[in-house]
């Protein structure tokens, strides 16, 4: 009798495991085979192909490939760079056109490039799309802040935060800005006893940004403030070297050397912050003090977010140390691109140097500082960043995923579909830029951003719709300012060694550096 309970409680165990197994298998089947199978049918209905799903890895080989082979070595010196950085997206658009389906894993995207489309997605239907999760290692460093918020703690942070972008509260910021900026330069004189010396700008254009968007989080804590994202440069370098290799799912969780490292440092930040926040709340008088000091000066992300902390349980200190995180992923290294691709272009360009030279001439001097009022006068020097932002824009794409079943433009998107919107296709596009969309023409922008295109919403270096850049002021004011003390005092050229090689790892940068020769111009 025992025997045959034994017996069948090891039946009853054996069938109950092959019955999880079956039930796993069909759904890694539905999942990794049926799913992509259907989604293909069902878009292929409507007469939008793309290249084969394959099981598990989707295209996800093809696409490294076309990118490994693409940025194998330099190009020439061209801004026909799309060939080149979304290289899947310009072999399979000629195949598929422009509106087609690529795999990453079992992962759908559809690719949307038509400014119609993008401004049902951004602003007319935006309620239907949401952001999508970044990479798990690029979420660890842009922090649960206001790029990855969603829903009603997103709307009450960006309201918290607005303030800080006011262009009447980033003015204040000008002579602290034109003061790192100067600091900068001092030290490019000291680097060469000849009038000439040769810079990679790339990493002195972050270390300036580092500094500006040191003084937007953290005003009067600024040297806590830095020391703190010195902390987060140290993690973005170990998670790029990470997000370049490893491709194992939960691999970040593993206790490796790097793993060990990046948690140490994640949690020296937090403690940091606290501490810093503690403080800034601390002692009642000091706090009085500081307030009163603080209405004159700018408004910074740490002082608004702690003053909003103070009146709502809805704000917490964590939440401060996200927002913090995000800041700073934010802003640091799009600002600083969008710095050294203006000034490799400047060089590239040196009759559009000399212009942009003359209107600041101009408006501020051959030694005065610009003040607030005198950047805004700097229509050409607009006009050339403009241009910049749309032949290289830091940010190439953005991904939105269909909340619910949708119609975009005619089409039946279903629920839970990723939508890649191709910024960087969209800037090169010649049915809406015109012939000459792959020269360096800041002209067009004459008469505006809004005329400058066949279609308005054809320039979306900073995103578009209600999550569209809440930086952009902050980030055009440091390259105008920064650009045109420069101008006020070097020329520049193309060192002999630099190579134009535009590469993307998250975001748009020199894959060599941009090694630029800067002249010293003679005392008026
Ligand atoms: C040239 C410089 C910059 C470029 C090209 C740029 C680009 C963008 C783009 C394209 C988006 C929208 C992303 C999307 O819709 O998926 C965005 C959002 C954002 N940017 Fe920037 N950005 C720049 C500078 C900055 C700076 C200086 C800061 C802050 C100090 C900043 C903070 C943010 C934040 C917090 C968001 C999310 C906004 C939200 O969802 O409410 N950015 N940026």
């Amino acid at each position: 009798m025992e025997e045959l309970l034994l017996y069948y409680y090891w039946l009853i165990k054996l069938l109950a495991i092959s019955f999880l197994a079956l039930v796993l298998l069909i759904k890694v089947a539905v999942l990794l085979w049926w799913r992509p199978r259907r989604i293909e049918h069902h878009f292929s209905k409507q007469g939008i192909r793309g290249p084969p799903y394959r099981f598990f890895i989707g295209n996800v080989k093809e696409v490294v490939e076309m990118m490994l082979l693409a940025s194998s070595q330099p190009m020439p010196f061209s801004h026909n760079i799309l060939p080149r950085v979304l290289s899947f997206y310009h072999h399979w658009k000629k195949i598929y056109g422009a509106t087609f389906l690529v795999w990453f894993g079992p992962t759908v995207r559809l690719t949307v490039s038509d400014p119609d489309l993008i401004r049902e997605i951004f602003t007319s239907k935006s309620e239907f799309y949401e952001k999508v999760e970044a990479h798990p290692l690029v979420k660890q460093l842009e922090g649960d802040g206001l790029l990855s918020l969603k829903g009603e703690k997103w709307a009450h942070h960006r309201k918290i935060i607005t303030p800080t972008f006011h262009m009447e509260n980033l003015k204040l910021l000008v002579p602290v800005v034109a003061k790192s900026v100067m600091d900068m330069l001092v030290q490019w004189s000291a680097m060469s006893n000849s009038e000439e010396v040769e810079i990679e700008v790339s990493e002195w254009f972050q270390t300036l940004t580092e500094d500006v968007i040191t003084r937007t989080a953290f005003g009067s804590s600024y040297e806590d403030g830095k020391a703190i994202f010195r902390l987060q440069a140290k993690q973005m370098v170990l998670a790029a070297v990470a997000f370049q290799r490893v491709l194992i799912p939960g691999y970040r969780f593993f206790p490796t050397k790097r793993n060990m490292n990046s948690w140490k440092l994640d949690k020296e930040i937090k403690k940091s912050l606290k501490k810093l926040i503690e403080r800034r709340k601390g002692n009642s008088s000091i706090n009085k003090m500081r307030d009163n000091h603080q209405d004159n000066g700018p408004k910074d992300l740490l002082g608004l977010m702690i003053q909003a902390s103070n009146t709502s349980t809805d704000v917490t200190v964590l939440d401060i140390v996200e927002e913090c995180k995000s800041f700073f992923f934010a802003g640091k290294q799009t600002t600083s691109n969008l710095l050294t691709w203006t000034t490799v272009l400047l060089a590239m360009h040196p009759q559009w140097q000399d212009q942009a030279r003359e209107e600041v001439l101009r408006v501020c001097g051959s030694r005065d500082i610009p003040t607030k009022d005198d950047v805004v006068k700097l229509k050409t020097l607009t006009m050339i960043l403009n241009e910049s932002l749309r032949l290289y824009p830091p940010t190439i794409a953005t991904i939105r995923r269909s909340k619910v079943d949708v119609e975009l433009g005619g089409y039946k998107i279903p629920r839970g579909t990723e939508l890649l919107i191709p910024i960087l296709a969209l800037h090169h596009d010649q049915s809406i830029w015109g012939n000459d969309a792959n020269e360096f023409n800041p002209a067009r922008f004459f008469d505006g951003v809004a005329r400058a295109a066949k279609h308005h919403v054809a320039f979306i270096p900073f995103g578009l719709g209600v999550r569209t850049c809440i930086g952009q002021n902050l980030a055009i004011l440091q390259a105008k300012l920064t650009l045109a003390i420069i101008l006020q005092r070097f020329s520049f050229r193309l060192a002999t060694s630099y190579q134009h090689a535009p590469t993307v790892l998250m975001l748009l940068y020199p894959q060599y550096g941009a090694p630029i020769m800067f002249q010293r111009l003679p005392n008026p």
